[in-house]
């Protein structure tokens, strides 16, 4: 694997309001993802982009240093086989995969999640399965919920409240579409999950066949900040009060960021 290039020091300060303070208890979900001019996170379904410069790559795994854990969908380790580990430092950061029917047992022992844990170089993950699809005898770590019979989905409550008993207290989630996409839609109390918002955008275009990041409804970002690289800028903002929906009122219904 490449070693990261140095990470530029002035990103630092600037996202460091956006990460979860060690002096807070509170659960904090962060969501962070790549993408591109036409909001894509990769080229087509199952099939892995890069769309970071090396230097915002470096900016991921240093926010890993920052989380207790890093959440992804399952077409996203079966797409890209991630390591899911933290190459900024020596910080232990537990994968959390999102897998009902558990496809992952099929493909664990080739992957590189399991090649890291051999390896001493990250934590084994735990995946989070439909009680239906609960089987014996794979050694793999699962947390066993049940999914919603109309939906087919989670709630996210009941994945972060789980997540805590078993003393997680920051969720970096990274993707892919369907997870992104899905937290950023408020829930029934009409609040998002998501703390913190942190996006790359690099500038290329994947084009329409790419797999495309857009939730159902607009939304309005709330205390932004943007970073400019030597290529990519990165936008970091808040999701969770009223004030991002009254700003979109406020303006003929039209969202802007
Ligand atoms: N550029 C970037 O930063 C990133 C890009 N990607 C890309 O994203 C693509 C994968 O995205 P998607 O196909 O949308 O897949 P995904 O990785 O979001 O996984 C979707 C699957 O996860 C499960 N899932 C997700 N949320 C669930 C819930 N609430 N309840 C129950 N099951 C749930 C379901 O099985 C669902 O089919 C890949 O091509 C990957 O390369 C992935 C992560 C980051
Ligand atoms: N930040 C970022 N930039 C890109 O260009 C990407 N393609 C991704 N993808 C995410 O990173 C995971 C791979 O990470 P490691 O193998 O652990 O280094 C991949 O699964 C996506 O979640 N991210």
């Amino acid at each position: 694997m490449a070693p990261l290039v140095p990470l530029p020091q002035d990103l630092i300060p600037f996202l460091d309001r956006y990460l979860p303070r060690k002096d807070n208890d509170d659960f904090f979900v962060t969501l962070t993802y790549a993408q591109s001019l036409d909001s894509r996170i990769s080229k087509g379904k199952g099939i892995q982009t890069i769309i970071s410069h090396p230097e915002t790559k470096t900016m991921t795994h240093y926010i890993r240093s920052h989380h207790d854990a890093i959440l992804v969908g399952i077409n996203t380790v079966l797409a890209d086989d991630p390591g899911l580990n933290c190459r900024y430092c020596d910080h232990d950061i537990r994968p959390i995969i999102i897998d009902p029917s558990f496809k992952l047992r099929t493909i664990f022992q080739r992957s590189k999640l399991h090649e890291n844990c051999v390896n001493g170089v990250g934590l084994a993950p735990l995946v989070v399965i439909d009680r239906h699809s609960l089987v014996e005898g794979h050694g793999i770590d699962t947390l066993v919920l049940d999914v919603d019979p109309k939906t087919g989905k989670f709630s996210w409550l009941d994945i972060f409240k789980a997540l805590r008993e078993k003393g997680i207290r920051s969720v970096m989630v990274e993707g892919g579409a369907t997870v992104i996409n899905s937290l950023l839609r408020r829930g029934e109390d009409g609040l998002f999950v998501v703390n913190s918002l942190i996006v790359t955008v690099a500038p290329i275009y994947l084009g329409s066949g790419g797999v495309e990041v857009s939730p159902r409804e607009g939304l309005a970002v709330e205390d932004v900040s943007w970073w400019r690289g030597k290529r990519d800028v990165v936008c970091c903002g808040r999701l969770t009060s009223e004030a991002g929906r009254l700003a979109a009122d406020e303006q003929g219904g039209e969202v802007s960021c």
